[in-house]
């Protein structure tokens, strides 16, 4: 925050503007509390040279929107001004990327707070190991919101669960202090923040929606009011169901009638192309490891049976592995797939 200003502006770094990321920075902006500097990668010279196209059903239709800076590659920490906030809303593809050494150039110990708004269970703990000094949040996005070389289009509004992931080495209310900070500049134009105790909590609970549509419209291309018609009852209740009992295993007990609760929140005929299917239509990987790799393993190591869960999660490795040839990664992903 400046020193000499009365109101606050935030030095907020965004890595990745994509369909969240994008959302995320206009949130920030119209806070009138940050500026944001935004980590782009192929959409850069289209956003650098003519800003963001936005179809926003909180924010309405920008048209040559930008945020404070546009970049292509991330910052170094500049010591006088180093950023508050590194918000990373790139896709968590452990196979191709290692966050930690991505964002590091930007981040100052015990000075930046790290905002992870991506899906996925269980992602924290790099991040905590590499900046032991920092403050991590951990946020479950529930906005509908794809990209296509600057055009944005949001069809369902920005909530936001936030919370902290406590570090045993840091005080405990400095990290909350953070907490409500980030959730008070985020929730000011729009977006509605819930600031949640236990995090892991909400992960679990949208991995029944992510590990399930996500992956099964993913692998079969079909669009979730599509794959409710044909398979709700076939494969993806049935699949929540396994997910609710991984959840049970791991101590997260989402109640008995979780499936139903999931299910019905979902409006009849509602199609929505998850972000996983929108990965595979742009030939990008996907993120199978942490949406269902992970929950996976503490399947194994609880000892809940998982058999159309595993059998997605081995089909998707196959997709996986092709899309990762296609962008040369293969070796990686051959190494990776030994679970
Ligand atoms: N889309 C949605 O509706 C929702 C998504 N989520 C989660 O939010 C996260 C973001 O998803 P989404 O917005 O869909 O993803 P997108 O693929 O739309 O956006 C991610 C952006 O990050 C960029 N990127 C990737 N790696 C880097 C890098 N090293 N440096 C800079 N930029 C990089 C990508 O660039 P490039 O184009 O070059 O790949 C892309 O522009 C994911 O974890 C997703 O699961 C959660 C809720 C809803
Ligand atoms: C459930 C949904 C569609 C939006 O919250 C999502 O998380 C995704 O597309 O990955």
């Amino acid at each position: 925050m400046s020193a000499d200003s009365t109101i606050p502006n935030f030095r907020i770094l965004v890595v990745g503007a994509g369909g969240v990321g994008t959302l995320v920075c206009v949130a920030l902006e119209r806070s009138l509390q940050a500026s944001v500097t935004a980590v782009l990668r192929s959409n850069f010279d289209q956003v650098n040279r003519h800003g963001f196209e936005i179809e926003s059903i909180d924010h309405g239709k920008l048209s040559g929107w930008r945020p404070s800076a546009v970049v292509n590659c991330i910052p170094s920490a500049d010591p006088s001004e180093p950023f508050e906030y590194i918000v990373v809303t790139m896709k968590n593809v452990p196979e191709t990327t290692d966050l930690p050494s991505i964002i590091g150039p930007a981040v100052k110990q015990g000075y930046t707070t790290i905002v992870l708004i991506q899906n996925g269970l269980y992602i924290e703990e790099t991040i905590a190991q590499a900046f032991p000094a920092c403050v991590i949040l951990s946020g479950v996005s529930y906005v509908s919101a794809h990209e296509r070389n600057g055009h944005v289009v949001q069809d369902s509004r920005d909530r936001l669960a936030l919370g902290a992931y406590h570090s045993p080495s840091l005080d405990n209310e400095y990290e909350n202090s953070k907490l409500r900070e980030f959730s008070s500049i985020y929730g000011a134009a729009k977006v509605k923040v819930e600031i949640v105790e236990d995090i892991v909590l909400y992960r679990w609970r949208k991995l029944l929606w992510n590990g399930t549509f996500n992956t099964m419209c993913a692998i079969t291309q079909l669009d979730t009011s599509a794959i409710r018609r044909f398979g709700e009852h076939t494969m993806i209740r049935p699949a929540m169901t396994e997910m609710a009992a991984v959840a049970k295993a791991d101590g997260y007990d989402l109640g008995d009638d979780i499936v139903d609760v999931i299910i019905d929140s979902i409006p009849e005929g509602l199609s929505i192309r998850p972000s996983m299917l929108v990965d595979i239509d742009k030939g990008n990987p996907i993120e199978v490891q942490v949406i269902l790799g992970n929950a996976l393993q503490i399947a194994r190591r609880r000892g809940v049976q998982t058999p159309i869960l595993d059998s997605t999660y081995q089909f998707l490795k196959l997709i996986q592995a092709r899309l990762l040839a296609a962008r040369e990664y293969l070796s990686a992903s051959i190494e990776s797939s030994h679970r």
